[in-house]
């Protein structure tokens, strides 16, 4: 498309954009098309959006910093040859919905399910799994797997990492702000008298920065570890009256300004739909029919509270480049990365017309010639 980028990692993250850079210029990338320039983020941004030649940003990063950047956009309107377009990649508060009709193995899916999208990555993954809705009946089975599988967990550094084979599942977060954000909302959630740290919850930055992964039950579905991101290995449980479903969803759609990944609502669909006898038995078709109903209605209700809304699965795992992947509302401009539509957002069309006729005289209707 001919575009040139100037391309301003992350200060956290820069050596690992410096080999991705090193990578695209020996696969070929003209030199010049991509301009790395590293370095303190707000003096760089503030050259950038100055500049009359700006014309486009795509960020990836939280809610505020986008926000702060598409005002100064703003600001900066009248400076431009050009309206920017903006894309923006931002925060998650991602959950996992399970329903009623769930049996033990489908509890216990859920519960490695969660494992997997609230830990791996040490959570600080914009889809990681931070909040959960666990009908009733289930709580009592769902904490004993989730506590049963945390029990698993090592945790200690990331040697290994370069065989794709670490010794243990997490490792530090990655820096001292991050370590004091999330140890924040722990020790918030020890002091609250409707939170329980039931599992984790210890921290330790002697060398490194460590932290337990943690889990927290609450009896109120909207405390602050319910609503807000956290971005590390902290995820909050609560439960729903089973016969409250529809409720339950409306108020899953309404608690965060998020809306990135999830619906998760690990049914029985899964198992079902890969039997052959499911044609056969009327009890699983009853049941299939009953599970698929709620699914429709959690699709429905939560229409714009997960821009990648998975049924069965976990809230993290999109493969971009596979996988259109975005959210809307507080997470983003929901133009999908990896999908060819995010393309489309950075080029300016042209439409070319060439007249081969001479006109003699005017007159209506003009659109004629
Ligand atoms: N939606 C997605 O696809 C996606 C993917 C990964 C991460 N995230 C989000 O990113 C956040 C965590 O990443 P982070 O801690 O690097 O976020 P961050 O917002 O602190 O930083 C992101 C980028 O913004 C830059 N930046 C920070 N302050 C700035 C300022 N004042 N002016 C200009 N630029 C500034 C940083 O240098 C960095 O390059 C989480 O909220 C997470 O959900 C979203
Ligand atoms: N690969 C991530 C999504 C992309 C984040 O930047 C996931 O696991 O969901």
């Amino acid at each position: 498309m001919g575009n040139v980028v100037l391309w301003k990692p992350s200060p956290a993250a820069t050596l690992s954009n410096w080999f991705v850079y090193e990578i695209l210029l020996e696969a070929g990338i003209p030199a010049g098309v991509i301009q790395f320039v590293p370095g303190p983020a707000p003096e760089i941004c503030e050259r950038v959006l100055a500049n009359p030649d700006f014309a486009s940003l795509h960020f990836t990063g939280s809610t505020n910093v986008f926000r702060k950047l598409w005002k100064d956009i703003g600001n900066n309107i009248e400076k431009y040859r050009s309206y920017p377009r903006i894309v923006g990649e931002t925060g998650g508060k991602n959950f996992h919905v399970l329903h009623k009709s769930l049996d033990r193995s489908g509890v216990h899916n859920a519960a490695i399910q969660t494992i997997r999208g609230a830990f791996e990555y040490q959570g600080q993954k914009c889809s990681a799994t931070s909040r959960v809705y666990v009908a009733d009946n289930l709580l009592t089975q769902f904490k004993e797997f989730l506590l049963q599988e945390h029990a698993k967990i090592s945790v200690g550094t990331v040697e290994g990492w370069y065989s794709f084979v670490p010794a243990n599942f997490l490792g530090p977060v990655i820096n001292k702000a991050a370590f004091d954000k999330v140890k924040s909302y722990i020790k918030w959630a020890e002091d609250d008298d409707e939170s329980d740290v039931i599992a984790g919850g210890t921290y330790d930055d002697s060398k490194g920065y460590f932290i337990q992964p943690t889990i927290i039950f609450t009896n109120n579905p909207k405390s602050k570890t319910m609503v807000e991101e956290i971005f590390g290995p902290v995820v909050t449980i609560s439960s729903y009256a089973a016969d409250k479903y529809e409720e339950t969803l409306h108020l899953v759609n309404e608690s965060t300004q998020y809306a990135l990944t999830d619906f998760s609502l690990l049914l029985h669909i899964f198992i079902y739909e890969g039997r052959s006898s499911l044609a056969l038995d009327p009890a699983i078709i009853n049941r299939f029919a009953k599970d698929r109903e709620a699914i429709v209605i959690g699709s429905n209700i939560l229409r714009n509270a997960a821009g990648n809304f998975y049924i069965n699965d976990k809230s993290t795992g999109a493969v971009v480049g596979q996988q259109p992947f975005g959210g809307g509302r507080g997470s983003g401009t929901n133009d999908k990365a990896g999908s060819w539509s995010l393309l489309l957002r950075f080029v300016s069309a042209r439409a070319i017309k060439e007249n081969f006729n001479e006109v003699t005289e005017f007159h209506y209707p003009s659109n004629l010639i």
